[in-house]
Parts: C-alpha cells; sequence; structure tokens
C-alpha cells in the first residue's frame, strides 16, 4: 500500500474559511442557494464511497482504533496506543485510525514500527489537518458519515482509548448499529478502567436500571487496562469468525 491522501479534498482546498463541507450539506438555515445544489452534493458523496470501497475492499482483518486527538505524546495514555497498534500489527491485523493527532497517531505508530499496515482516515476540519506521519495508507474524506461507515464495514472490531466527544461518538454509534442488528456484533474493547468506569456505571445504574437499554447491550463491551488481554480478544474473534 502506498502512502496517499486520496479520496477527498485537500482539507482545506476551495471553501470558505471556518466551514466545512459537512456544515454546508447539513446547514438548512441561511442562503438558500445552497439547496439547489444539494441534488449534486450527492455525486461527490457518492465518489467518495467509491474510492471508500475501492480502496478498501482488501486491507484484510482490521482493527479500528479510537481515542483523543488533543494527547500528546508524552501522556500515557499514547504510550499505551502505541502498543496497542504494535500488538494488532503482530497479531496481523491492520489498524484503522482517523489518521489524526493524538491516541490515532499512537496506534498508527505502534502498527508501523511492528511492520503492519497503518490506515488513516482523515476528516475535513474548519483547521488545516493532515494524516499523522505513521499512516502508510490514508484517505481523506469531506464526509463525516462516510468516513464513519468505512470504519464498521472495515473492522473486524474497536480498540477505545480514553477520549473526549468524537471518541464516545464512535462508540456509541457501533453499540447502536449492533444493537438493531445493522452489524453483526463485534468486540469493542474499552482501554482504560480508570477512564471508563463512571461512564459504565451509569450506564448499569442509570439506563439499565431503568430498561432503557439491556444486559446484552452491556456485555458488548469489555473494559481493560491490559493490551494484551485486548489484542487476544480480536484474535478470538476473528478465530470464531474468520
Ligand atoms: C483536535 C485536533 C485535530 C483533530 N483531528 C482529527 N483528525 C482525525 N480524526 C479526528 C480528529 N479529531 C477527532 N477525530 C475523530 O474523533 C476521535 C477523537 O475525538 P475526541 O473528541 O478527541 O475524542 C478519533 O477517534 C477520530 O476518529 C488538533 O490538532
Amino acid at each position: 500500500m502506498t502512502r496517499r491522501t486520496g479520496a477527498g479534498p485537500k482539507p482545506s482546498a476551495g471553501r470558505p474559511p471556518g466551514s466545512t463541507t459537512d456544515q454546508r450539506l447539513l446547514d438548512s438555515r441561511g442562503d438558500s442557494n445552497w439547496v439547489h445544489t444539494d441534488p449534486w452534493r450527492v455525486l461527490k458523496i457518492q465518489a467518495e464511497f467509491v474510492e471508500g470501497f475501492n480502496d478498501l475492499a482488501e486491507i484484510g482483518p482490521a482493527i479500528s482504533v479510537f481515542g483523543s486527538a488533543r494527547i500528546s505524546a508524552t501522556h500515557p495514555a499514547y504510550a499505551i496506543g502505541e502498543k496497542v497498534g504494535s500488538g494488532l500489527a503482530r497479531a496481523g491485523f491492520t489498524v484503522i485510525t482517523g489518521g489524526g493527532p493524538g491516541a490515532m497517531e499512537a496506534a498508527n505508530k505502534g502498527a508501523t514500527e511492528a511492520g503492519g499496515e497503518s490506515i488513516g482516515l482523515g476528516i475535513e476540519l474548519p483547521w488545516e489537518v493532515k494524516l499523522n506521519d505513521y499512516v502508510t495508507f490514508g484517505l481523506n474524506f469531506r464526509y463525516f458519515f462516510v468516513r464513519k461507515m468505512m470504519f464498521v464495514k472495515y473492522s473486524q472490531g474497536y480498540i477505545v482509548l480514553p477520549g473526549g466527544l468524537g471518541t464516545l461518538d464512535e462508540l456509541f454509534e457501533a453499540m447502536t448499529l449492533a444493537q438493531t442488528l445493522k452489524i453483526t456484533q463485534f468486540p469493542i474493547v474499552l482501554m482504560g478502567v480508570e477512564h471508563w468506569s463512571g461512564l459504565l456505571d451509569w450506564m448499569r445504574g442509570s439506563m439499565l436500571e431503568d430498561a432503557r437499554i439491556k444486559q446484552s447491550d452491556i456485555d458488548m463491551l469489555t473494559l481493560t487496562d491490559d493490551v494484551d488481554e485486548a489484542v487476544a480478544l480480536m484474535v478470538a474473534a476473528r478465530e470464531r469468525h474468520g
């Protein structure tokens, strides 16, 4: 695989400063001229799907790693991310991340340094972004929903490091899709007992207690600090499902 910034835009090219393609698609307020361009946008959206499908179809067994874009290389979670990336690569998995900084960079670094495939699915943001230096194959997406589908479609499992809103979005999207049988259930590991325990306790004590979710929803998740356990879980799932 070659490093490229293929499908989609050079992140800040050809658009008003401080906005994104998604924002212009999704914002119904303001200038109604945009509305008349929507049908044509479908072609751009289609092109992103086509390029993503083409480029990712043969990546082999892959695990997506998510986590904070905002941690530096000196943060303890960065070292865990590197270990996750290298452990997955050594186990024969391609590592997919959002291709950004922080925990994404850490996982890509671990995977690349262990000799594995290290994919970054970048997203256009209102500020200039580039894929991190450890992505061996990268795609940049304009459309958030197209990119999100690629993670789900091409992963056999998720490993989720401590993060913020973006990380929670990726986690809960996968859980919702599995709950509603939109995807076949796959292993989801929450790395970082201290970080995730509060959320899990609230889910059990409030959502489960009030019957807003089922025990089987909680059972999708494995909580651990042990990278080897996380990788072993992914390997076991690959052996079960091929
Ligand atoms: C914040 C900065 C850059 C953000 N760049 C990103 N590039 C790619 N993917 C991203 C970026 N920011 C968020 N994501 C996705 O969300 C998750 C992390 O979000 P969180 O809010 O930090 O938890 C991550 O898994 C990505 O898929 C500054 O340089």
